[in-house]
């Protein structure tokens, strides 16, 4: 069995929402299954403390799970077109697995939610690629034999998977952006098998 890490951060639950999607999507490929993991806040005052488990949702990830997992989608909702701070930080603290390669050869993909149509989902999506690209993963985006990515009117990009949220930040993905995100983790789900099969 090869596990997909998907690894997310979400205040309001769009996030979460393609992070379940995608997690569906891992679980539809024989011989695959998600490790769903999420990242704490972060804060300007140091000294605030999250609790070590969530209140709820799943639990924070450790730098194990990026060992044992053989592929990893990774989720943040959209910032000042950027990632959200809390996963930049995560991956910022990284140095440890960069030196050991722990990514490298390993299929990574990226989704992301944005209160507006055009408010940076690409911009996104594409900088969350250059430290996935650093650590050596192997990108898989979502390819326009996806007729989604042809008919949508909301999220869903060949860059990842998206959710457009709108100024309520409502976390209610369409059938598009549904359907995206779990082609997204069948696609690094499958990827992972094949270069099992090869290696
Ligand atoms: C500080 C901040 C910056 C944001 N920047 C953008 C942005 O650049 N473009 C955009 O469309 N939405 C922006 N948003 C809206 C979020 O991306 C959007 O609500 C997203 O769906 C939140 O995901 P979540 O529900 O998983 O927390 C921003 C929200 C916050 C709080």
């Amino acid at each position: 069995m090869k596990e997909i890490l998907v690894l997310y951060y979400s205040r309001r639950g769009s996030v979460r929402a393609l992070a379940e999607e995608v997690a569906r999507g891992i679980h539809e490929v024989p011989g695959a299954s998600a490790r769903v993991r999420t990242v704490p806040r972060v804060s300007t005052v140091c000294e605030a403390l999250e609790d070590e488990v969530p209140a709820d949702g799943p639990p924070y990830v450790e730098v194990t799970d990026l060992e044992e997992c053989a592929g990893l989608v990774l989720g943040s909702p959209t910032r000042f077109g950027n990632m959200a701070a809390p996963m930049k930080y995560f991956i910022d603290g990284l140095a440890g697995a960069w030196v050991n390669g722990t990514l490298v050869g390993k299929p990574a993909a990226v989704f992301t939610s944005t209160g507006s149509l055009h408010g940076g989902q690409e911009s996104t999506l594409l900088t969350m690629m250059m430290p996935l690209l650093h650590h050596g993963a192997l990108i898989v985006g979502l390819p326009y034999t996806e007729d989604d990515l042809n008919t949508t009117r909301s999220g869903g990009t060949p860059y990842g998977a998206s959710h457009v949220a709108g100024a309520d930040g409502d976390p209610c993905l369409s059938d598009e952006e549904r359907r995206l995100a779990a082609a997204l983790g069948r696609r690094v789900a499958q990827t992972a098998l094949k270069l099992a099969e090869g290696a």
